[in-house]
């Protein structure tokens, strides 16, 4: 990790899934890390006691100013947000605000109080149904869907923003992320998860009776859809190297891909966990899903490139048995689940 400067971070949404494991590679690499997070779909067991929390929502710009104040707050890792594609489909207008709207108030709020630097979470949902594949980062971007567009005016207005204020900024496209940490500090702890390898995992301890497969006419290998997994723990690794990159060269931004540059179809999914647990998880091979394209898998060469990032866990079966272990402690933690 990087030898220099490390400034006060406030993370956005550090009580979910990813945001908990950002704060914990923060903490462990050294940075100081405070979360503010209004547990919509976050747990509080999921940040650590000794990490300033504030439970509260991002438009409240009153608590921003105080918490960047008490924090002394140099840098924001924003992960808040609303991630559910068919919801927002139903309910576009819940995007714009959770997503688009709020994060203006959090930039906003980030200029007024001289916050220097931002790392915005976005998506592979930016490209839509790519043109290509591996994608680029500066491939066409079409989302097809609410949330993607979500995304994608936030990317704007950091790119807008920095432009005339003293902010620089990272935006990272996350393709799908997957596993726990390796320690079972943290995991996905969302129930009615719809991700597939929780949805395979939640399946192979026996808190479903099957995994439905999307869709089994893709032109793919095997005809299913065909995704980048990436690791929970290697992308939140990726954040604190871009983070360590934007306070060590504030005149530069950033945009790039998270993603292994690989792609695993269902099937090999599913098989994957059947040979990490040694049983058979019930398959149903079912009609596509609207809204997936066939294959998203990222070309990582951008970050490769920019960042001595090296991912640890770019293994399937490495991703599977974290996520395992993690779904099994949750049955600890929250047995109704
Ligand atoms: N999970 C994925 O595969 C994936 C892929 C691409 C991008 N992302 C992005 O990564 C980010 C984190 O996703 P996640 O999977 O950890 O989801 P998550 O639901 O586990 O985490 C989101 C967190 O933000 C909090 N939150 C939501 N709205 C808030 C608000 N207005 N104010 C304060 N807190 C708020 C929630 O309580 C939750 O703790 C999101 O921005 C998401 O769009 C996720
Ligand atoms: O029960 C399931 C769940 C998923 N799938 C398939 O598995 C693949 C992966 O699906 P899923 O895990 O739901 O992820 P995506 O739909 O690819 O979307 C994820 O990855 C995107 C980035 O690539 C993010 O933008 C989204 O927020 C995140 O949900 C797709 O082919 C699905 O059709 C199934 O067959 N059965």
């Amino acid at each position: 990790m990087s030898d220099g400067e490390k400034v006060p971070v406030l993370v956005t949404g550090g009580a979910g899934y990813i945001g908990s494991h950002a704060v914990l590679a923060l903490k462990d690499a050294g940075w100081p890390v405070a979360v503010i997070d209004n547990l919509t779909t976050g747990f509080r067991f999921a940040v650590p006691d000794d990490v300033p929390f504030y439970e509260g929502d991002i438009e409240d710009a009153a608590l921003l100013a105080r918490i960047f104040a008490e924090q002394g707050t140099k840098a924001i890792m924003h992960f808040a947000g609303s991630i559910i594609v068919p919801e927002s489909v139903a309910d576009p207008l819940k995007y714009y605000h959770n997503n688009t709207a709020k994060s203006r108030v959090l930039i906003a709020t980030a200029v007024a109080a001289g916050v220097p630097h931002f790392i915005f979470s976005s998506t592979a949902a930016t490209y839509g149904v790519p043109e290509s594949s591996p994608v680029r980062e500066d491939d066409p971007k079409s989302p097809i869907n609410p949330y993607g567009w979500s995304k994608l005016m936030t990317e704007q207005m950091l790119a807008d923003t920095s432009a005339a204020h003293p902010l620089n900024f990272c935006v990272l496209r996350y393709f799908n992320v997957a596993g726990a940490d390796p320690q079972a500090r943290t995991g996905q702890s969302t129930a009615g998860a719809t991700h597939l390898i929780k949805v395979a995992c939640e399946a192979a301890l026996g808190k479903r009776d099957k995994v439905s497969v999307f869709g089994t006419d893709y032109d793919t290998p095997d005809g299913t859809g065909v995704r980048d997994y990436i690791h929970v723990s290697d992308l939140a690794a990726a954040h604190v190297h871009a983070l360590a990159a934007l306070v060590a060269d504030p005149a530069r931004s950033l945009t790039m891909n998270c993603g292994y540059g690989r792609g695993f179809s269902v099937l090999e999914v599913l098989a994957a966990v059947d040979r990490v647990t040694g049983g058979k998880v019930t398959r149903e091979m079912g009609p596509r899903r609207a809204g997936d394209p066939a294959a998203l898998v990222s070309d990582p060469a951008r970050i490769r490139a920019t960042l001595p990032w090296v991912p640890q866990h770019d293994d399937l079966d490495t991703i599977i048995t974290h996520a395992l272990a993690w779904e099994q402690k949750l049955s600890t933690i929250r047995p109704e689940h």
